[in-house]
């Protein structure tokens, strides 16, 4: 563990973690899945939202921003594969930490090569007022290899059903509970959707990389940019799903929403030998005008 003032060892959540003081904000990664707990601007309530009923490691932390790589979902693989890649459950390594001059945090981490798998992956994280997280993704074989991935962000919010996503207007979204049909956004993204109501499972397609997640009830806006990514998957299981979910507890779907920096779907990177590609996300918190 490099000597950083400002970065220690401990738990958050009862789980192993970074802890992070940085100039403007505080944070928690987990050792487990390389995964962001907790980023808590200065004076703000925490931006992220943690399952209150989280299941012991090795399973997947319901909740932060876990990293999906390298594929969404099952998307091109067989059925006995774990959903969304492996990365999310297994133990990462600090590369690097270094404190800048305006106090904010940069680490780097990296999960374990995986045998067969010509892909490394390695997390840059800068922590301060704006929170900035990179996927850097390299070919290390000598053939093409296509790979899909996320930055599966869950964000806190007051009440899923009151808040509303900008930037979406005149998208088309595949609607994975309609068999990835293809549908048009008309106006902001909310949950009660005449033709699905509460619950949205979409994939954005062609997305411009700048949304806003408009919060009344935490009378803040969260502001999510992201750049190597050309779709954004918007998701919130409703109450019948969540509810027969262990890892979620009662009625705690309510408040979050997860807006995913992806390439999912049609977004599918192909990745020359030896090329890197990277896919990030910035995120800040503004004020309501
Ligand atoms: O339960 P998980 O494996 O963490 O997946 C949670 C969710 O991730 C993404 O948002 C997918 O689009 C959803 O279909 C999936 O349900």
């Amino acid at each position: 563990m490099p000597d950083v003032q400002g970065l220690r060892l401990g738990t958050f959540a009862g789980m192993p973690a970074l802890l992070l003081e940085a100039q403007g904000a505080r944070a928690a990664i987990a050792v487990h899945g390389g995964h962001l707990l907790s980023w808590a601007p200065d004076g703000h309530e925490d931006v992220l939202w943690l399952s209150p009923a989280l299941a012991p490691a090795p399973a997947a932390i319901r909740g932060g921003v876990p990293v999906i790589w390298p594929y969404f979902g099952r998307q091109g693989q067989g059925d006995d594969v774990p959903s969304h890649g492996f990365a999310r459950t297994v133990r990462w390594q600090v590369a690097s930490a270094r404190r800048d001059a305006d106090g904010s945090l940069r680490l780097t981490l990296a999960p374990p090569a995986l045998d067969g798998l010509p892909l490394t992956l390695r997390m840059e994280l800068h922590v301060g007022a704006t929170l900035e997280q990179r996927l850097v993704t390299t070919n290390t074989g000598d053939a093409p290899v296509v790979f899909t991935q996320a930055l599966h962000s869950y964000f806190r919010v007051s009440d899923v059903h009151r808040v509303r996503v900008q930037g979406l207007d005149g998208l088309r979204f595949l609607d994975k509970n309609d068999g990835y049909a293809e549908h048009p956004q008309r106006g902001d993204w909310q949950l009660d959707d005449a033709r699905d109501p509460g619950r949205s499972d979409y994939i954005y397609r062609d997305a411009p990389g700048r949304y806003v997640l408009d919060d009344a009830g935490l009378d803040r806006r969260i502001e999510l940019v992201t750049g190597g990514s050309r779709s954004l998957v918007v998701w919130n299981p409703g109450e019948a799903s969540a509810e027969r979910s262990s890892d979620m507890g009662h009625g705690a779907w309510r408040g979050f929403l997860c807006l995913e920096a992806a390439n999912a779907g049609p977004d599918r990177i192909a990745l020359a030998p030896g090329a890197t590609h990277t896919l990030m996300q910035q995120v800040r918190v503004l004020p309501r005008d």
